[in-house]
């Protein structure tokens, strides 16, 4: 059988921060620190062993010095409770655990840990501790019979870094550890049994216990050996009667550590040194674990992978779990440095923050008896159609508004057939005049008029859209000057965004001002667009702050406070809050024009021949519009552009509007081509010459005339509104950047950097000695992660090989890392969900990762005869181990490279292959600026075989 960790299986899991029965909710809060100060054991009493440590309060814990050590100050340490020698484990329960461990009846899990020096008492706290946890959970099944309870249980201990099953001693020495990209870490066939009862639950608790690891040491005739961590999976469900279907599974872990020793203390020799040995590392990656995580979570790599410990119980660290550890002392001063470093683990430990969630299960059965009711309802509701809802008045509204819509449509009819009869009456020259314009109207902008964007700006860029998107990953270190620049260069297109908004609006002011005589709902609106155009310019930031002319601008339009500068990228925000809501105003507006547009389908249905009715569908969008293929062009074409949907839905109408040929119209006139739009000239005499767009004709077809121009005008406001949609996004993108980029500045003034800091690496002050902590934890964590990601072995490589520990090297680095970090989530979050595709955007996801990768070694493993020759490649396939007759030898030795990422020389040697195969190896043709902040292409640097776009592709930026 196997259990999960903490988490339930994610796929089931309702993650929305939901309230449980208890009332309890999503919640961030840092783990409960408690400190229980035993009493001295005999031993210490016959060794005269002084005591060293007192409570001075419920929270405080006083180091009292010796009278031989004069000089020395009190030391004291706060915690959230501290227990005195003289305090009963059923305090520390009540007072300090109880409602930790109860959280798991509640559907959040949690995890209770005892930590302490050996014979310090953890054992002999943690056995009270679960007999209370346990009277407890069944006297909360009693008292809420509403709800089914299942509790089941789990044990296990890590010995010498082997897992072992305490419920199944016959499973084995060493069970395995799986990663589930859902579920975390798991326990491969750990047995888990259903307690029947409270008595079962203590009973089996009691087989644990007694399977667990114990010796003698100097200090503890019955010191664990080993690590225990017994586990209760709660699972509650209301009772069938209740139409609920949500039920709560939550974890309960006791962890009973195992004591640090000093073999000095212990005299451990032998099996006892060596348990010891692994006693104290395991302990030394949970404090790095929960050093690291004290500083912040986005304090970088977290080594939970660096023991078996760590790495089950992850997310009672720093997790979806509540956590309570209890530090358990020695009052002697004969251990006093053990207890003073058992203190400063609780005081990091305390500053350690959760992220607890009520973990809420739907059950299949549960769902589908679910989906059952639901369906009923739906069925019942339409055999009896009379029956009134919500949905049916809303259909009634629509139908009265679309009666409104066809009147003032009918009025508008009356005076274009008045105008119809005026040009039969020899007016068709002056009106053909002034009516062509409006079918020849296509919006004034175009791709050149769009601004100059690359796509970058607005993530199109896919290195770029990594960067912003990573921002919100760690902490920044980013040169402040350089968010600055980046911000200057949003906010420029905000600026260009207005304009264009402007101008849009301006070419739908001119349209309907063309009809406006025949629609007063539609004067109406214009009226209030020109309003709207009006307020959105004048909310528009002074040019002045916009500036982005170069670095230097913005350095001296900025000033050197980067505080002010925070301050006015905050009162911007209503600015840009406003900039979309008028946006919105105009969309909804547009929205009412076009509703108020007749359309080609509405027409009466007298107007039509059955022939021409079956063919109304296909030609909803007439030739004279052609005018507009060119604009439409523009949005297809246009790099800003970033709704792939518009650009479907444009290029769908395009096809729509292939030219047709129409019964009834063909006698009089034929479609218009893009280049053919008729001249002024052609409207009156328009068939005198050859090759004219309009045949000759007696009688023009006026009423045919006339749905072309309704179309033509409807066609572009259906233009401008998917341009103002388009607009909106885009904002909205910018929005997001800019906010991004402030959170940045934001860090970075929190850091105490200042626009003035320097150059480009503001924050290369860190010490020669510190920076070199730095960049090794940095470069073993991009390793972790180009591993995880599958990033291209080529460009692991090289970066590998560039970067190697130079502290101008940092920014890099800080780039890399950031990179990675996005693309793991990124992955994470697509998990096994298969890329959607048909979009224009490339699509990273695991398996295009994976695929990349195996083409890359394929790559590689040709390339081994061409760079190698047979003796190097001999040498190779021998130390790698890899069979010299094989057939596919080339390519397992390549699948052999970079596949460790935690052994330095396996990387080191993997580095240097791939760079000899590529012919990088010698480092002249390699040049760092190929991993330049903005990932983009470099103009004058030389690269090695690949350019910068095969490279990209590989990385997926
Ligand atoms: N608060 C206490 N009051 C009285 N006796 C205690 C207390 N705490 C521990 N002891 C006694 O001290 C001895 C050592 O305790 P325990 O085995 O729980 O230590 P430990 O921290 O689990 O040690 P190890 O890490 O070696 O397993 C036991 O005999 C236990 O009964």
């Amino acid at each position: 059988m196997t259990v999960r960790t903490p988490t339930t299986p994610a796929a089931k899991i309702d993650r929305s921060p939901v309230s449980t029965p208890g009332g309890q909710k999503l919640r961030e809060d840092k783990i409960l620190v408690t400190v229980r100060l035993r009493p001295l054991n005999k031993r210490e009493q016959s060794s005269k062993d002084q005591i060293a440590w007192e409570c001075i309060d419920d929270n405080s814990i006083v180091y009292k010095p010796s009278p031989l050590e004069r000089g020395t100050q009190p030391t004291a340490f706060t915690f959230d409770k501290v227990f005195g020698p003289d305090c009963s484990t059923e305090s520390v329960y009540e007072d300090g655990v109880k409602n930790v461990a109860l959280s798991a009846l509640m559907g959040i899990n949690a995890t209770i840990f005892a930590y302490g020096q050996t014979s310090s008492g953890k054992t002999y706290t943690m056995k009270g501790i679960k007999e209370k946890a346990v009277t407890d959970i069944y006297m909360h099944i009693v008292n809420n019979p509403e709800r089914n309870f299942r509790v089941k249980i789990s044990g296990l201990e890590i010995y010498n870094e082997n897992v072992r099953d305490l419920l199944n001693s016959e499973s084995g020495r060493n069970l395995k550890l799986l990663d589930d990209p859902e579920r975390g870490t798991l326990v491969e066939k750990l047995v888990e049994e259903t307690a029947n009862d409270d008595q079962h639950l203590r009973h089996l608790i009691g087989v644990c216990d007694a399977q667990r690891q114990v010796g003698e040491t100097a200090l503890n005739d019955t010191s664990s050996r080993s690590h225990q961590i017994i586990r209760l999976t709660i699972e509650s469900t209301l009772r069938e009667s209740s139409d609920h279907v949500r039920s709560y599974v939550a974890i309960l872990n006791f962890v009973d550590l195992a004591g640090s020793e000093r073999a000095s203390q212990t005299n451990a020799e032998g099996v006892r040194l060596r348990e010891g040995c692994h006693i104290n590392l395991s302990l030394m990656t949970l404090t790095t674990v929960i050093r690291k995580l004290s500083v912040g979570k986005r304090s970088g790599h977290i080594p939970y992978r660096d023991s078996k410990l760590t790495r089950i119980l992850q997310h009672s660290l720093g997790g979806n779990a509540r956590t309570a550890i209890i530090c358990t002392l020695s009052p002697a001063s004969s251990h006093v440095e053990q207890s003073r470093n058992t203190l400063l683990f609780a005081t990091r430990a305390k500053e350690v923050t959760n992220n607890a969630q009520v973990n809420m299960v739907v059950s299949d059965k549960q769902l589908v008896k679910h989906l059952q009711k639901e369906v009923a309802r739906l069925e019942a509701e339409l055999r009896a159609p009379d029956s009134y809802n919500e949905k049916d008045l809303k259909i009634m509204q629509m139908e009265k508004e679309m009666e409104e819509l066809k009147r003032q449509r009918d009025l508008a009819q009356s005076q274009v057939d008045e105008l119809s009869k005026k040009l039969n009456e020899g007016q068709v020259h002056k009106h053909s005049e002034s009516h062509s314009p409006i079918a020849r109207k296509c919006l004034s902008f175009s791709a050149t008029s769009l601004p100059k964007l690359d796509g970058r700006e607005f993530g199109h860029h896919k290195g770029t859209s990594n960067t912003v998107g990573m921002r919100t990953m760690r902490q920044s270190s980013t040169a402040p000057f350089t968010l600055m620049h980046e911000i200057r260069k949003l906010e420029q297109l905000q600026e260009q965004l207005g304009d264009e908004a402007h101008r849009a609006l301006e070419v739908l002011q001119k349209e309907v001002a063309c009809h406006r005589h025949g629609n007063q709902d539609a004067a109406e609106t214009i009226a209030k667009l020109q309003a709207e155009i009006r307020e959105m310019r004048a909310i528009r930031p002074s040019p002045k702050e916009l500036e982005v002319e170069s670095v230097v601008t913005v350095n001296k339009s900025v000033g050197a406070n980067l505080k002010e500068e925070i301050t006015r990228l905050h009162s911007q925000g209503s600015t840009i809050a406003d900039l979309e809501e008028k946006l919105e105003n105009v969309q909804k507006s547009i929205d009412k024009l076009v509703m108020s547009l007749p359309t080609s389908n509405d027409q009466p249905a007298n107007d039509e021949t059955p022939k021409s009715k079956s063919v109304s569908k296909k030609k909803k969008l007439l030739p004279l519009v052609s005018s507009n293929s060119l604009n439409r062009q523009n949005f297809i074409k246009s790099p800003c552009s970033p709704l792939s949907v518009s650009r479907q839905v444009l290029s769908g109408e395009v096809e729509n509007r292939a030219p047709e040929l129409d019964d009834t119209v063909s006698n009089e006139i034929q479609p218009l081509s893009d280049k053919d739009t008729p001249t002024k000239s052609e409207g009156g005499d328009i068939s005198s010459k050859e090759n004219t767009p309009y045949r000759r004709s007696s009688s023009v077809n006026m009423r045919k005339m006339k749905r072309m121009f309704q179309n033509a005008a409807e066609e572009n406001v259906r233009s401008i509104k998917a341009y103002v949609t388009e607009l909106k996004e885009r904002v909205a993108k910018l929005q997001y950047q800019k906010q991004l980029l402030v959170l940045e500045l934001e860090a970075n003034e929190a850091a105490g950097h200042s626009l003035d800091d320097g150059e480009i690496l503001p924050e290369i002050q860190e010490s020669p000695a510190s920076w070199h902590t730095t960049f090794n934890e940095q470069r073993q964590q991009i390793i972790e992660l180009w591993d995880v990601c599958h990033v291209s072995i080529i460009h692991r490589s090289q970066f590998y090989l560039l970067f190697s520990g130079d502290q101008a090297d940092q920014i890099y680095m800080e780039v890399e890392l950031r990179r990675l970090t996005w693309l793991q989530q990124h992955l994470n979050k697509l998990g096994s969900a298969s890329p959607a595709h048909g979009g224009n955007e490339p699509t990273i996801s695991l398996s295009s990762s994976i695929r990349s990768l195996k083409r890359e070694r394929e790559f590689l493993a040709k390339r081994l005869t061409t760079r190698l020759t047979t003796e190097e490649r001999d040498a190779l396939y021998i130390k790698w181990d890899v069979p010299l007759e094989g057939k596919q030898r080339r390519m397992q030795f390549i699948n052999k490279l970079w596949t460790n990422p935690y052994d330095v020389k396996h990387v080191q040697e993997s580095a240097e292959i791939v760079a000899k195969l590529v012919g990088f190896h010698e480092g002249g043709n390699m040049s760092k600026e190929m991993f330049e902040l903005n990932f983009a292409v470099p103009s004058d640097k030389r690269h090695w075989f690949m350019d910068w776009n095969q490279i990209s592709d590989l990385l997926h930026l």
